[in-house]
């Protein structure tokens, strides 16, 4: 169910909340009006600084990005943003019954969805016909490639359950809260009207969730009379052009303004620039998953992406039976495992059942513990572990080698079960890519290839650590 593109707007002397109706892979690179104001100028006009070698680049394969013309020593300030510049959902947005309509709804939003509260105050500057923020609002891009614009057939392209439902759950929530937001604004005046009478639809909604997710960061919010700062996300004019990498050249830091209790929010060069580097921030150390949902792209061979399975007693018996191990006693555990496994939060009422593979820890460290545990036969030898030994996959085979290595085929059989779920193969989908498809129909590509090449890469790590363990065997058993 995905949420259909921008609707014309109709109303003139305002503001339209409305976009291209179709994205293309250049469409990205469009801004909301087709000129909009320098935002370099505009930052420094309200106060706030930007390093003369900063420019704005337009012609990358990222959309826009920051790009130094020239090169700039370590530890140097790229852009500083005073108190004003950055748009945050905050209280000092007065006491108005547009403002008290707009807390009502985001009281409305679940805490996961956080972007659509902030959103919903970008969305308010959007309408807002002399908006301080429009230079920059301007200047956001008019379509974001996130799933929940991506049509039915390439939803179904992304292949991946777990995915598949926080698209379906965000499509969902924008239709319901779309009926949410009109019955809230029905019956305003005009200048009570948070839209300024226009009309919010899912669409619109999930532009400004999007643009958030996309952008925004989350830092120190207000301070409290206690010293201590809540967390609050806000958008960063200019600071939010610079694209993503895992080994970024610059970082965000807040300080207090000398002059006055405000937070200054400074882009800092992390690393010497050279000329024609791109200037990169990293938005986190985020599987595909999120980043496609909140940011609309993929990264390919991204070290911390993982998939995500359900701890499940028949599927593992079935795995491990075709691991080659007899009797396997996940469905029906002895009492002494069964323990383990609530200790381990995988049996139980309140059970966690998701687990994941791939990633930094290779094997979720409690499905690991869980099968080296009910693999093992001997409850003793198992009780003189610590749980966190028999989760770490860098402990050396804690109870024997049979026992490590009939857990890891069983769980390079599971990998075997999950690629067979995918209804294509990776060669297949390399060949779709290269007859030319959509933008979105080649993210949703790309995306299913990245968690296939996952499974395999876990299932030659563990082969190549079963090979090991048993050729260590052969040599004990010789020597
Ligand atoms: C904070 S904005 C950066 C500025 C953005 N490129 C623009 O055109 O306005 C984040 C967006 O930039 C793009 N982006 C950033 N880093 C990327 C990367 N490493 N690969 C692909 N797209 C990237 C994505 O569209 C993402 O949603």
């Amino acid at each position: 169910m995905a949420v259909s593109k921008f609707v014309m707007a109709s109303l003139t002397n305002c503001r339209p909340l409305t976009c291209a109706a179709t994205a293309t892979a250049s469409s990205y690179q469009e801004r909301l009006v087709p000129h909009p104001p320098d935002l370099i100028k505009w930052v420094r006009r309200e106060g706030g600084f930007v390093h003369q070698a900063i420019k704005i680049s337009q012609d990358g394969t990222n959309g826009h990005g920051l790009i130094a013309s020239h090169d700039i020593p370590k530890g140097s300030q790229l852009i500083v943003l005073p108190d004003n510049i950055p748009l945050k959902f905050g209280d000092e947005d007065g006491v108005d019954e547009a403002h008290s309509v707009l807390v009502k709804l985001a009281q409305k939003v679940p805490d996961e969805l956080w972007a659509m509260k902030l959103g919903l105050k970008l969305l308010q500057e959007r309408a807002r016909v002399n908006s301080f923020w429009w230079p920059y609002i301007s200047n956001l891009p008019q379509t974001y490639s996130v799933p929940i614009f991506f049509q039915g057939e390439d939803i179904k392209n992304l292949q991946y359950a777990p995915l598949l439902y926080q698209v379906n759950r965000r499509c969902r929530f924008l239709l319901d809260f779309e009926q949410e937001v009109k019955r809230a604004v029905e019956n305003l005046k005009q200048n009570d009207h948070p839209f300024d009478r226009q009309d919010v639809d899912a669409s619109s909604l999930g532009w400004s969730m999007s643009a958030v997710s996309s952008r925004a960061f989350r830092l120190y919010g207000k301070k409290l009379p206690d010293g201590t700062c809540i967390d609050a996300p806000m958008m960063l004019p200019l600071i939010d052009m610079c694209n993503h990498a895992f080994n970024p050249n610059a970082q965000i830091i807040q300080e207090q303004d000398a002059g006055s209790a405000k937070m200054l929010i400074k882009a800092v060069a992390e690393t010497p620039i050279k000329q024609n580097d791109a200037i990169l921030l990293n938005y986190g150390c985020l599987n595909n998953d999120l980043f496609l949902l909140d940011y609309g792209f993929v990264i390919p061979s991204n070290p911390y992406d993982c998939i995500e399975l359900k701890y499940d007693g028949a599927f593992l018996d079935a795995a491990s039976i075709a691991a080659g191990v007899s009797s396997p006693k996940f469905s029906s555990p002895a009492p002494w495992q069964q323990q383990f496994l609530s200790q381990l939060n995988l049996d139980g009422e309140a059970a966690n059942l998701k687990v994941t593979l791939g990633g930094q820890e290779l094997v979720d460290g409690r499905l690991l513990a869980a099968l080296r545990v009910l693999l093992a036969s001997d409850m003793e030898m198992v009780r003189k572990h610590d749980m966190d030994t028999l989760k770490s996959l860098s402990a050396d085979a804690p109870l024997g080698i049979a026992n490590e290595v009939a857990a890891y085929r069983t769980i390079i059989a599971l990998c075997v079960i999950a690629l067979e779920h995918f209804p294509t193969k990776i060669m297949e989908d390399e060949s779709s890519l290269r007859q030319g498809v959509s933008a979105s129909t080649e993210l949703a590509i790309q995306f299913r290839i990245q968690k296939k090449s996952v499974i395999i890469d876990v299932m030659r790590d563990l082969t190549r650590r079963a090979k090991s363990l048993l050729s260590k065997d052969t040599t004990a058993c010789q020597g």
